[in-house]
């Protein structure tokens, strides 16, 4: 352990010749040493200083050391307290152990290397403690922050943690954010979450899904139009950039959209001013985008499916949605949640999985990630009985195979436990630009907590995985206190 420096100690005697003999044995750079010829002038130098450790005598004749001891105990507990005290006085010494005054205790007369290693020792171990609890405040804190439901989203898992954090920051801002991830990840619960936090929310979050809406009347689904711009348009209509004024457009499946379309997109996002469909007259509204795909944005720009301009434009703050099978728990609870929702919605009693079919959830690949998931529980409940679902039901409404493979217990320190691409907030498939560069700081907090969340808190083993000391991740942990 590193040597300790810089600490105040204070020695206590009624008698000058010793408080000199102890402060030459204890000279170092180590220490600042304070001297006091007796109680009450010990008293006022504890008043006016941050003592590490007292060394007193016993007998003395205005306060003993007993009663000095005492009331350092009560004032300043985390000063560490040693006794000087003779042979002859055992029984006393034990006493003051025993009331828990003392830490320690040094025989008359003392031996210098003894004293050295004495105090040495005691300012270790008030190290340790201090550094004890600490951690134990920032693990509390850690846990309180550790969220296992957030807006709509069920799931406790670290890649998720990502997720929350991100929305969580981008929401109070102006700023677009791009979500991207595979299909049924969550990518439009991810935008109504950033709409609900956002002091956008009085207003409408407009959702645009540019997948479902044919192309020759998707300008007017977003701008509107007039009476008699196209046949059929029989009345004035606004579109969603007007509906979404003062509030958010959430356009999702971006990468489906008419290159053409994405031009005027393009000018609606930097002018904030649009056109409807038929109409010369500019439009001016206040609106945030989200957009989303599930496709991987740098090869939809290359497929010329996406604008490089609109993606630069919308990508300012990027989050990549995990797959079901990156989160860790995740897929238990959010079926235990829509086993509850839809037992309720088909006044069926259903109260859980069998342990298979919960092994079965864990295992399984979930390639339509949690839409499919959601569909199976609403599926099992409807075709079976309960109260228990059990691994043969999910089995056939899944069309597996029987194979063991999918009932054995996931190892803790899979790679699907960690996201080992150094996933941090908004790290994310996103080309790196400066809105969506992560503080270092932030990099190394999440690597530590992903590394005490694999080992259950162990900082030990948590500090092996990070391949630095225990005493380096100690103070690393510390340093996040308020
Ligand atoms: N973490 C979650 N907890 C509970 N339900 C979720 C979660 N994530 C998604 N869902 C549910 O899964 C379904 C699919 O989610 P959503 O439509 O947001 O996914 P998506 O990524 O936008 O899909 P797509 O790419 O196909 O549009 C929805 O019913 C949603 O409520």
């Amino acid at each position: 352990m590193d040597k300790i420096t810089g600490l105040n100690i204070l020695l206590v005697d009624d008698e000058p010749h010793i408080l000199r003999s102890l402060s030459r044995a204890l000279r170092s750079d180590q220490y600042h040493i304070h001297t006091a010829e007796g109680g009450p002038a010990a008293l006022e130098i504890l008043a006016n200083e941050s003592i590490d450790v007292v060394v007193t005598d016993k007998n003395m004749p205005e306060m003993t050391g007993n009663e000095l001891l005492a009331i350092i105990a009560e004032q300043y507990p985390d000063t560490i307290r040693i006794m000087l005290t003779a042979f002859t006085e055992q029984a006393a010494l034990i006493d003051a152990i025993n009331q828990g005054k003392v830490w320690g205790y040094m025989q008359k007369p003392w031996d210098n290397d003894n004293l050295r290693i004495t105090i040495e020792q005691a300012l270790q171990t008030k190290m340790l403690i201090a550094e004890r609890n600490m951690l134990r405040a920032s693990l509390k804190r850690y846990k309180r922050e550790h969220r296992s439901q957030f807006q709509r989203f069920i799931g406790g898992s670290l890649a998720m943690q990502v997720v929350y954090k991100c929305i969580d920051k981008a929401a109070p801002s102006r700023a677009n954010v791009f979500i991207t991830g595979p299909s049924g990840t969550g990518k439009e619960l991810a935008a109504e979450a950033i709409h609900n936090l956002s002091p956008r929310h009085n207003n409408e979050l407009v959702c645009i899904n540019c997948a479902a809406i044919p192309s020759e009347l998707m300008e007017s689904e977003i701008f509107g139009h007039i009476k008699g711009a196209f046949s059929g348009a029989t009345n004035n209509r606004d579109g969603a950039a007007t509906l979404a004024d003062g509030g958010t457009l959430f356009l999702d499946e971006i990468g489906e959209m008419d290159m053409a379309l994405q031009a005027k997109i393009l000018r609606f996002i930097q002018t904030g001013t649009f056109q409807r469909v038929g109409s010369g007259k500019v439009e001016k509204v206040d609106v945030r985008f989200v957009c989303a795909t599930n496709r991987n944005p740098l090869e939809a720009i290359e497929q010329q499916l996406l604008r490089e301009d609109l993606f630069y434009r919308l990508n300012v703050i990027a989050i990549d949605m995990p797959a079901l099978s990156d989160r860790d728990e995740d897929p238990l609870q959010i079926a235990l949640f829509y086993l509850n929702k839809f037992s309720e919605m088909e006044n069926k009693l259903f109260v859980g999985f069998s342990k298979r079919a919960e092994q079965l959830i864990l295992n399984y690949a979930w390639p339509g990630n949690v839409r499919q998931l959601e569909n199976l529980i609403h599926s099992a409940v409807v075709m079976s009985d309960g109260p228990m679902v059990s691994e043969e039901t999910l089995m056939q409404q899944l069309h597996l195979k029987p194979s063991e493979e999918l009932f054995k217990p996931k190892d803790k320190s899979s790679a699907n436990a960690i996201p080992t691409n150094g996933a941090a907030p908004s790290m994310s498939t996103a080309t790196p630009d400066a809105s969506n560069i992560v503080p270092l700081s932030e990099v190394e907090r999440f690597a530590i907590e992903q590394a005490l969340l694999v080992c259950d808190d162990n900082v030990v083993k948590a500090a092996g995985l990070l391949e630095v000391s225990p005493s380096t991740l100690y103070r690393k942990i510390q340093k996040w206190e308020p």
